[in-house]
């Protein structure tokens, strides 16, 4: 049995789909998402077309015992309580994926799991609750985990939902690799607007690659390899970010491949009227730049503006004022 525990947009996608191949899934998550789920089942649709229902998942509000495979997907903030609910229920030698973004969940659940075979995850795609019960995938990608032989068992069942496990030797390159582009998650959730919007437009990718930049002097620091995406050199990413919006439409076509409508995971927090997660990702870059001596002012500035819109403030920055802010710290 897989248990998918935090279902929220990652959790019921996923999940949905590992059910809708036939899996035997269990959701555990909030009682407003078991009572959706309950009422109109689980409705997954993707920006290539796939539309699959799951009539009556099976939806848990705690664990049970008995779960083979178990991925967490709840917030970052979420995990030390995710691990203490799940630790009375697993048996020596569960898989236990984190498939959460940041850097340090694997280690949080591997702290308080002994007895589980932990391994980091990555997302690489957006997913957006999109309607009670609705999931859709809006940006293409594949799943990432630390490469195990206790996941022989598994692939199968991700292979029968279509979703792509790629078993990585440097998952935490890759985990590295994918902070990067989530330091945009901070000033998409800013901008109000669309990720393909916001990303044609150079004065926000402006202040992306600021957060960039700072995040690889970090990791340089750190001596955290981030691993290379789609055949580019994670390096270059904040000279590609500043190209004038023709060059780049044409240069990172890939970046843009998405839904219109995608937006981040930080934008549907802020929608939602929940915490953001702003604290594990742009707040990651000023803890690992301070933990080596550094400073990350433009990520502890995002950072402070994602938490003032928290409380109510700006969510309809321009790119040129989010940037002449920014320049300022
Ligand atoms: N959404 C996306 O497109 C992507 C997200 N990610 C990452 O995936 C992870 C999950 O994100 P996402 O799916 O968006 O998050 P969501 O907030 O949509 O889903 C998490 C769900 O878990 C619930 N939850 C938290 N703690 C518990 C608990 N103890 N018991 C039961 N339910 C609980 C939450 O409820 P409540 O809100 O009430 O706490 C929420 O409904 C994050 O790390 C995110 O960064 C990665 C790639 C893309
Ligand atoms: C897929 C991506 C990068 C989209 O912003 C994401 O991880 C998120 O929304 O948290």
């Amino acid at each position: 049995m897989i248990c998918v525990f935090g279902a929220g947009s990652i959790g019921c996608y996923v999940g949905g789909r590992l059910a809708a191949a036939g899996a035997e899934v269990v959701f555990v998550g909030r009682q407003r998402i078991a009572d959706e789920a309950a009422t109109h089942g689980l409705a997954l649709t993707d920006l290539h077309g796939t539309a699959l229902h799951v009539d009556a998942p099976r939806f848990e509000t705690s664990p049970v015992a008995g779960a083979d495979l178990v991925l967490v997907t709840v917030k970052s903030s979420g995990t030390r309580a995710a691990a203490a609910a799940l630790a009375p229920h697993l048996e020596p030698g569960t898989v236990v994926i984190s498939f959460q973004n940041g850097l340090r969940n694997a280690d949080v659940l591997r702290e308080q799991l002994p007895q589980a075979t932990v391994l980091p995850g990555m997302v690489a795609f957006n997913v957006v609750h999109s309607g009670p019960g609705r999931f859709h995938q809006g940006t293409a990608g594949d799943l990432g985990v630390q490469t195990h032989p206790a996941l022989d068992a598994f692939g199968p069942a991700f292979a029968s939902a279509g979703l792509t496990l790629a078993r990585e030797t440097d998952l935490r390159g890759v985990q590295a690799a994918k902070l990067l582009l989530n330091l945009n998650n901070a000033v998409n959730a800013l901008s109000g607007l669309p990720l393909k919007t916001e990303l044609s437009q150079r004065a926000y990718r402006r202040c992306l690659a600021l957060a960039q930049r700072e995040a690889l002097a970090a990791y340089k620091a750190a001596g955290l390899r981030p691993t290379a995406t789609a055949g580019l050199d994670p390096r270059l990413l904040p000279a590609l970010l500043g190209l004038p919006d023709a060059l780049f439409t044409r240069t990172a076509a890939k970046m843009l491949a998405m839904d219109p409508l995608a937006r981040s995971s930080t934008w549907e927090d802020l929608e939602a009227g929940r915490p953001t997660e702003v604290d594990y990702l742009n707040g990651e870059i000023v803890s690992l730049a301070a933990e080596h001596g550094l400073t990350a002012h433009v990520n502890e500035h995002l950072t402070a503006l994602v938490h003032a819109a928290e409380d109510g403030g700006r969510r309809d920055w321009t790119g040129p004022e989010l940037l002449a802010e920014l320049r300022r710290t």
